[in-house]
């Protein structure tokens, strides 16, 4: 059995609660954004990156944008050292990107920090120890003095080392274990800090507010962050930064929360790679201001490549349905959805729009390297005549009349269901030729030609039936009326040509056209199409596939 009462809340809200960020309904300018992927990423994963994987990785959050990455925690390993080596000797670094590197505040590990940072042309120093009551009793057994001494003589000697190596560095500290920390001791020692650093708005130092473990709702870290944001110290000159992870599935609401309440700027990783349940996802925070016509400031437009470089080097899997990313979040296969997709698709194609608002994808699925033909629209036994058409008109040209768009509907969803199994657009297509365009079993036509007789067309047709061949004439005022009418006659068939209409398939003049024909006999249509380059040719083949399934 399961036992609630071991647990109790453990989070604490701040002295002064406010809820100004509430009154905010959006954010109009992307953060700062820091990329945490080589750092936080890399130490939750059960083979860290090696020094090529780790170049790739680098490589690539340079080329989606990001200015600010966290590359490695230099003291922990050969790897992260002889990273920063190479990056620093190669001349790796971006001039418009700075590096971040993070520390314990225990002096061996800042020396070895430096260390590997000499040379640098600019990088971060990230200092940081934890604060929450159980890390001060359980692990360090420090009072609240005690512990904020620990920072401020990490930050003393952090600044003296920066002083005296070569590079230009600025200064990040982190309360780590924040949410189970009070808030106002929080604050305190990281006002300790800056007092040590001195920033000013020229040079300025960064207070990182991570949810290490997510404990709280989201709101709770809003009024946190608000609280800190209204009174710390230096406030000009330090960027209020936050560093949420995941552990309640609510990464992305509190680093959005968190933005609207004052802070500056967010770390996080791709697709949320990260410590347990991991850190936020900065794909999903671009690209939810990227949805509200915000300049996200990265680029995920090659998002199917990000996906096979992050999955190569984390050895990760994106989920099926990983915010814009995955590979099922533009997919319909649900019939109401498609039929309104596919309409909203032709509305904005007939508008002109340059908005986009296509019910059920909140983004336009081409930004982010997807295609309208494969990854929108997917039928299976969900699914209804909307996406069936649509499947027929995107891959193969084909714009079914109404009701024989319903007709198709009802057959591909019972092909899917009976096959228990999706149904790609080829086979939807072979469904179609099957039942509308081959289905000339019963009899079938080996030629035909027309005359003109007094302002009326004499339709002269050589049929083959059970073996047997038959020539047959009848007079009508249009070519089609004209073979309808010698039909009529051959098959004793009592009908209404209710429903023609025809298009080409492609764009040039020799392209296929194709007709449909419905034919009306007791209140039900029957249905043919017929593809040729000839129009009539494709009319009267429309007209001998409608006979041959109403015979
Ligand atoms: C929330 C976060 O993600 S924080 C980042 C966590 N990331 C990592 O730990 C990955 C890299 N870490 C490592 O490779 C190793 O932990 C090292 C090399 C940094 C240190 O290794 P070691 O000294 O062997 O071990 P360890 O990390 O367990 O150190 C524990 C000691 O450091 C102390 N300590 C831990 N964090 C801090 C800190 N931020 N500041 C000061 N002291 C700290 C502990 O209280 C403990 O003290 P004790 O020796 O008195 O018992
Ligand atoms: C080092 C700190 C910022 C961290 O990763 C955390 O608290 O989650
Ligand atoms: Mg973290």
């Amino acid at each position: 059995m399961m036992d609630y009462n071991k647990y109790k809340r453990g989070y604490f809200m701040p002295p002064v609660v406010t809820y100004d960020w509430v009154k905010k309904d959006y954010i109009d300018k992307a953060p700062i954004w820091c990329s945490v992927d080589l750092r936080d990423g890399n130490q939750a994963l059960v083979k860290p990156m090696n020094l090529q994987e780790k170049l790739d990785m680098f490589r690539m959050l340079v080329k989606i944008g990001f200015k600010e990455i966290e590359v490695a925690f230099p003291a922990a390993s050969d790897t992260e050292f002889q990273f920063l080596r190479t990056i620093i000797e190669e001349k790796m670094i971006p001039e418009d990107v700075t590096i971040q590197v993070l520390t314990q505040s225990r002096e061996h590990i800042i020396r070895r920090t430096f260390q590997a940072l000499e040379g640098v042309p600019q990088a971060i120093v990230h200092l940081y120890n934890s604060t929450s009551v159980a890390q001060r009793q359980q692990v360090f057994q420090k009072s609240k003095e005690e512990i904020k001494q620990l920072a401020v003589d990490g930050a003393v000697l952090v600044k003296e080392l920066a002083a005296s190596t070569p590079g230009n560095f600025r200064f990040q500290y982190s309360p780590e274990s924040f949410p189970g920390t009070e808030v106002d001791y929080a604050l305190e020692v990281c006002n300790s800090v800056l007092d040590v650093w001195q920033p000013d708005s020229a040079h300025k130092a960064i207070i990182n507010i991570p949810t290490t473990v997510e404990i709280a709702m989201p709101h709770v870290f809003a009024s946190q962050i608000e609280y800190i944001h209204k009174n710390l110290a230096y406030r000009d000159g330090v960027i209020l930064s936050v560093h949420p992870h995941n552990d309640r599935g609510s990464g992305v609401a509190d680093a959005e929360y968190a933005v609207l309440a004052g802070a500056d700027r967010v770390e996080g990783t791709l697709f949320g790679n990260g410590e347990r349940t991991g850190n936020v996802d900065i794909i999903t925070l671009a690209m939810n201001l990227y949805s509200h016509g915000v300049n996200p400031e990265l680029d995920f437009s090659n998002m199917m490549e990000i996906i096979e470089g992050y999955e190569r080097l984390t050895n990760m899997k994106v989920s099926e349905r990983h915010p814009y990313a995955g590979q099922l979040v533009f997919t319909a296969f649900s019939g109401s959805h498609q039929d309104a997709i596919a309409k909203g698709m032709q509305w904005r194609e007939k508008h002109n729009s340059p908005i986009w608002d296509v019910p059920y994808l909140p983004i336009d699925p081409k930004d982010v390297g997807r295609n309208y033909e494969t990854d929108v629209i997917r039928v299976n036994s969900q699914s209804g005549k909307g996406g069936v058409g649509y499947m027929l008109q995107q891959n193969y040209g084909v714009q079914l009349p109404a009701g024989m768009k319903e007709e198709m509907g009802y057959l591909a969803k019972g092909a899917s269901d009976q096959g228990e199994k999706e149904l790609t657009a080829e086979e939807i297509y072979n469904l179609f030729k099957a039942e509308y365009v081959d289905n000339t079993q019963k009899f079938d036509l080996l030629d035909f030609l027309f005359n003109k007789q007094e302002g009326s067309i004499v339709a002269t047709l050589e049929i083959t039936r059970n073996g047997k061949c038959d020539k047959i004439n009848a007079l009508g005022n249009g070519h089609l009326d004209s073979v309808s009418n010698a039909f009529k006659a051959y098959l004793g068939l009592n009908y209404d040509l209710s429903f023609y209409e025809e298009h080409s398939l492609g764009r040039e003049s020799s392209a296929q056209a194709i007709a449909y024909v419905g034919l009306t006999s007791n209140g039900k249509v029957y249905w043919g199409a017929g593809i040729h380059p000839d129009i009539i040719q494709a009319s009267v083949h429309a007209m001998l596939v409608a006979l041959n399934r109403m015979a």
